[in-house]
């Protein structure tokens, strides 16, 4: 047998289970990958303020402790980056990167959830896209956060995802997926990858569901978890949008405000009981 791979998220907790280090570690299980975590921030959501989301985040130094110990396990097969809580862990991430040579570095580049008008923490922005994504391997924003990397205002059709994606790849990430999702002006829901030199579309139907609280971040974690197993890029994301699309055809609701993806979906769909 071959040998198991390894794969760190460093992400906020989201304790609704959807999204966060818990659909990222969630993911990696489906995937046959070991995960760790390192908590960044604790996300908490009010059901009495229309979902209102508090980021409480995590100190720096004890983000720094979480990830030593895990490298304290040898080399790692891929990162993966979600809610990073402070601009100090962004800065800390940057040098464990380069210092630790990490091969497979994913970073999605976390500025809304879904229930929530507001954007999460937009102090961090700049710092993401000036530290981390010069060391991406690919980096996955909505359109929304694909807008604000690109400095365009709106992005919400192919041909400005194609923009939007050219100026990303000049800020230094290798390649560039953006999730066109529901808000994309189609109807289908595209994702769009950039390698620099080609573009690849990924379509699925367009599901009639706010069940994808989630949703980016399984994706991307799907992805590091491809890219762990040795699968090209191109490969990693064709397999993390069928895996994302079961994972939202699977969901189900939560409250009023919003319904999780279901991890398993792909793998299991015949186990749910609650159909
Ligand atoms: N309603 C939907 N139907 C089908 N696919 C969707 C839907 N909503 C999101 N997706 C897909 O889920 C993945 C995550 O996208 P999205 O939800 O836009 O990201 P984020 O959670 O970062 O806002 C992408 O592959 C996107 O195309
Ligand atoms: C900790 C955390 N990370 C990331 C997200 C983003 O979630 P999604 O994948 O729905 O965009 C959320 C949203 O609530 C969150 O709480």
């Amino acid at each position: 047998m071959s040998h198991i791979r390894k794969v760190l998220t460093v992400a906020g907790s989201d304790s609704s289970g959807g999204a966060g280090l818990q659909a990222d570690l969630k993911t990696f299980e489906e995937y046959g990958t070991f995960g760790f975590s390192a908590i960044t921030s604790i996300v908490t959501m009010d059901e009495n303020n229309n979902w209102h989301h508090a980021v409480h985040p995590i100190d720096s130094e004890l983000v720094h402790q979480q990830i030593k110990t895990v490298l304290s396990g040898g080399k790692l097969d891929a990162l993966k980056t979600g809610m990073l809580g402070s601009i100090e862990v962004i800065e800390l991430l940057s040098k464990i990167i380069d210092e630790h040579d990490i091969a497979n570095v994913v970073i999605d580049p976390v500025m809304v959830c879904k229930g929530e008008n507001e954007v999460v923490q937009p102090e961090n922005g700049q710092a993401i896209l000036e530290l981390l994504l010069p060391r991406a391997t690919i980096v996955t924003p909505n359109l929304f956060e694909a807008g604000q990397l690109a400095g365009i205002s709106k992005v919400s059709t192919i041909d400005e995802m194609k923009e939007a994606a050219q100026k990303i790849f000049k800020l230094g990430a290798k390649n560039i997926v953006i999730k066109g999702g529901k808000a994309l002006e189609d109807e289908k829901a595209i994702d769009l990858l950039f390698d620099g030199t080609d573009f690849t579309m990924y379509e699925a139907e367009k599901l009639d569901t706010n069940h994808n609280h989630g949703a980016g971040c399984t994706f991307a974690a799907a992805i590091a978890a491809g890219l762990a197993k040795g699968m090209s890029v191109k490969a990693a994301v064709a397999k993390a949008k069928q895996f994302t699309t079961a994972g939202i055809q699977g969901g189900f609701a939560f409250n009023r405000f919003v319904g999780p993806v279901w991890h398993g979906a792909y793998n299991k769909a015949e186990q749910r009981v609650n159909s």
